[in-house]
């Protein structure tokens, strides 16, 4: 099986072009390629595929297996791979998602894409359809006990679960130990997808992640949506943000009169290569 390794701002999965390949058990495979020891090494893989609602549909799988509804560095992978593997000739393309219709974008510099904009779509801010256990319309700087500990959070939903709870000094943060008792809480019946952020100014924040399903990835583009409306809803910052992540910046803007938030950041290959199982 062919794949190409690709990242954006550090987030990296195997993509897997569904018109040339047949995947049997996606779920399976995204397990044994995503070790970073006995398999190719990423943070999940994502299958390119056809689609009769859209130019392509994303399919994506988290390290454990699991299928994310929707992935914002990966779809600017998936934009990238098509264009510049001579899939379509097209700068503005739609990908269908779990999380809806996508449409994207690209900025091409010497025949090969190098940023992406993203439409992520409106956030959605109804507890049950994030989802999470929750009384009211919406969960905004509220509180949870996780690990024994109170935090406040904030949570939306890009397509996927998310729980945004702000933090001063999260460089030093024990991830590793917060982020599994977010993960696994029984307030959020599907999991959740958990950022750390601290608001540098009103036009810069910085965040960490655990991932639903991946664990600590060196960045989230779903996730770096999610605190940038967080952020928004919580008088914290501007509607344009820079949120800077562990693997490089991503530029977030929360368009409030059309309701839609839109994600530009970076997309590279790494390798092309073949898989044999
Ligand atoms: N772990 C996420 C999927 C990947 C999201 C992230 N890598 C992004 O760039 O949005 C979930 O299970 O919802």
């Amino acid at each position: 099986m062919k794949f190409t390794k690709m990242q954006g701002i550090g987030n990296d999965y195997v993509y897997v072009n569904c018109f040339q390949e047949k995947i049997e058990n996606p779920s399976e495979l995204a397990k044994k390629i995503s070790d970073r020891h006995f398999g190719v090494g990423s943070d999940g893989l994502i299958l390119i595929c056809p689609s009769d609602k859209a130019d392509f549909e994303m399919k994506m799988y988290n390290a454990d297996g699991s299928r994310g509804e929707m992935c914002g560095n990966g779809i600017r992978c998936v934009a990238k791979y098509v264009y510049d593997y001579g899939l379509t000739d097209k700068k503005q393309i739609s990908v269908e998602t779990l999380g809806g219709i996508k449409y994207l974008d690209l900025t091409v510099e010497n025949g090969k894409a190098v940023l992406v904009k993203v439409d992520m779509g409106s956030p959605i801010l109804e507890p049950e359809l994030i989802p999470v256990k929750a009384e009211g319309e919406n969960v905004i700087d509220a509180s949870i006990i996780a690990g024994g500990a109170e935090y406040k959070m904030t949570c939306i939903s890009m397509g996927n679960p998310h729980a945004v709870i702000f933090w001063d000094g999260i460089d030093s943060m024990e991830i590793e130990k917060i982020g599994p008792s977010f993960e696994e809480h029984e307030r959020f019946p599907n999991r959740v997808n958990t950022e750390f952020v601290e608001v540098l100014d009103e036009k810069t924040v910085k965040m960490r992640v655990w991932e639903r399903g991946s664990g600590e990835t060196l960045a989230c583009g779903t996730g770096a949506c999610a605190v940038a409306v967080a952020c928004i809803l919580n008088g914290r910052t501007e509607d344009t943000v820079c949120v800077k992540l562990l693997g490089g910046d991503l530029l977030v803007q929360w368009d409030r009169e059309k309701n839609k938030v839109y994600m530009t950041g970076p997309a590279e290959v790494v390798f092309d290569g073949e898989w044999k199982e």
